[in-house]
């Protein structure tokens, strides 16, 4: 099962002494049993032994605080593999090759990693009951043995006929547990597609509705694939229970029929039957979990293999660079591709020069490829072909971890952080500064490290991500269409003021802009063109 594969591979906590104290948890369970029937038997021969009441309180506290040991330590372990594996997959995530994560889409890394470990850390309570409730039964039934030899052979008989049945019950309910968890998979996307477009249904009812309705139609799918796992799984928890009930009809009826002798042990052997079938039922009934949490362990591996092979090649050093003089791109090309292998878009024959201090703009139609240009530029994408130098050094695979360093960038779709993070010793008085300058003095304010308000107009939002990267002080500055969302009073400024002083700081700026009007402060012009570079105008 994976799930015992599972727990070797991510804990170094000895599961065995979890094995054992379920063993000597059940052994105390048995124990109790065993006091119980001795008990009664003296009650009906009007004894009563001190020792035997000792003996139950005894057995009562062992199993008390196994019981109790077993929740905490497999609710503790199960818990510290779910961080463990939580922190492990966004670690491998952040190191994949940007076209990995687009290709996938963000939504099912989510999902993969906010529902299926929150399913094992559900799960974690239900699992430990299940693995006592084992050990009770199988202690159990060496007791049985003990007081009726023929008992337990009729359990075993019966038992050896119920539990391939169980098996075979159990791989349908495994299979209809992954088709719950795809259509479920289906359910959560239908409801993120109601909450981001939310705007877009609220200008369209009839939009509304018919995405209301497909929500309706796979939830309707969702349901019943639910119900039919359940199905199954309460025909296995009846099928146990009946073949119980079997096996003792078959100790009060049958057997004492054939054995006279047996009579004496009937009222044991049944208080034995009837006391394991509750752990056997908890058992079963759990079983379900144990599928889920073997689909789940499943999933989360099946994924961590795929993230696996796309992962970023890092140098082993971390050895960024932090300055430069040219920067040469020769011949580079990329190619974006659909699912069926074929290039859907792609730039081509790419030779671009760029010196240190530079301002270099970029135009072009739409979809002509400039942002993909910066991407390949700024070492996000490889070039298929190509080759990038830094000051005569060619930049390889291994280095594209450092080379990234150079940049600092604003994309159309940037992400804008609370904290200033990475940014050490931050000097608050030129945060302030800076808020004052990009002309955002009142909204979000600085306070204790990180931002207050980020509910920012999209003009504002790009301004506080450049002061940002101006914090960061990296030597090169990618601004894709900046100056698209800002009023012409901060443009003049953006245009005329700050790519200056920047360009006298050293900084290089590369920015994509449609601002023919300030054209002439760059040091030079260049125009992508159906994925290809030409001469600017
Ligand atoms: N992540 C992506 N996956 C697949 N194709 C993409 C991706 N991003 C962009 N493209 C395609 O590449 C082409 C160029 O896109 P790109 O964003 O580079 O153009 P652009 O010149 O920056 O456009 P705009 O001015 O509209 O921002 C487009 O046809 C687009 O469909």
């Amino acid at each position: 099962m994976e799930i015992i594969q599972f727990f070797r591979q991510e804990t170094n906590i000895p599961i065995h002494r979890v094995i054992t104290v379920g063993i000597i948890a059940g052994f105390a369970n048995s124990m109790l049993l065993a006091i119980i029937n001795i008990a009664a038997e003296q009650v009906a021969n009007s004894v009563f032994e001190v020792q035997l009441f000792v003996l139950y309180v005894i057995a009562f506290g062992i199993f008390a605080y196994t019981q109790r040991y077993l929740m905490i330590r497999t609710t503790t372990l199960i818990e510290e593999i779910v961080r463990k594996i939580r922190v492990r997959l966004t670690d491998k995530i952040r190191h994949c090759e940007l076209r990995f994560i687009e290709e996938s889409g963000q939504s099912d890394f989510y999902a993969q990693i906010t529902q299926q470990t929150s399913l094992i850390s559900q799960i974690s309570l239900q699992m430990s009951l299940a693995i006592q409730s084992l050990f009770v039964v199988l202690i159990s039934l060496c007791y049985l043995l003990f007081i009726s030899p023929l008992s337990l052979l009729m359990a075993i008989i019966l038992l050896g006929i119920s539990i391939p049945i169980h098996v075979l019950n159990n791989y349908k309910a495994k299979e209809k547990h992954s088709i719950v968890a795809k259509q479920q998979t289906l359910l959560f996307e239908s409801v993120g597609n109601i909450l981001n477009g939310f705007k877009e249904l609220k200008f369209n009812y009839k939009k509304s509705n018919a995405v209301f309705e497909h929500l309706q139609k796979v939830a309707c799918l969702a349901e019943s694939a639910k119900i039919e796992a359940t199905y199954v799984e309460v025909t296995l928890m009846t099928f146990v229970r009946l073949s119980f009930y079997i096996l003792i009809a078959l100790l009060i009826f049958v057997i004492p029929a054939f054995f006279e002798s047996y009579s004496g042990e009937v009222f044991k052997v049944v208080a034995t039957s009837l006391f394991i079938m509750g752990p056997l039922t908890v058992t079963v009934f759990y079983i379900p979990t144990l599928n889920l949490a073997n689909i789940t362990i499943k999933n989360i591996y099946a994924l961590e293999d795929k993230i696996e092979s796309h992962l970023d090649s890092q140098e082993r050093d971390f050895a960024p660079f932090t300055t430069f003089n040219s920067l040469q791109l020769t011949d580079v090309s990329f190619s974006y591709k659909n699912v069926d292998g074929s290039e859907s878009f792609f730039i081509q024959n790419i030779n671009l020069s760029l010196q240190q201090g530079e301002i270099l703009f970029i135009v072009g139609g739409n979809g002509s490829g400039k942002s993909t240009l910066l991407k390949v530029l700024t070492g996000l994408y490889y070039p298929s072909e190509g080759t990038i130098q830094l000051d005569q050094q060619l930049i390889e695979r291994t280095h594209y971890y450092n080379y990234r360093e150079l940049f600092s960038t604003i994309f159309t779709d940037f992400h804008l952080f609370n904290h200033l993070y990475g940014l050490d010793n931050i000097d608050e008085k030129r945060v302030h500064a800076l808020l004052a300058e990009l002309e955002l003095n009142d909204k979000p304010r600085f306070i204790n490290g990180q931002f207050t308000n980020l509910n920012l107009s999209t003009g504002q939002r790009k301004r506080l991500a450049l002061l940002i990267t101006l914090l960061e002080d990296k030597p090169i500055l990618i601004l894709d269409e900046f100056a698209a969302d800002q009023d012409p009073n901060f443009r003049q400024y953006f245009y005329e003021t700050l790519l200056q002083t920047l360009k006298t700081n050293g900084k290089t700026v590369i920015a994509v802009t449609h601002d023919d009007k300030y054209f002439h402060l760059a040091d030079r012009v260049v125009k992508m063109d159906y994925g290809k570079l030409v001469a600017y105008p």
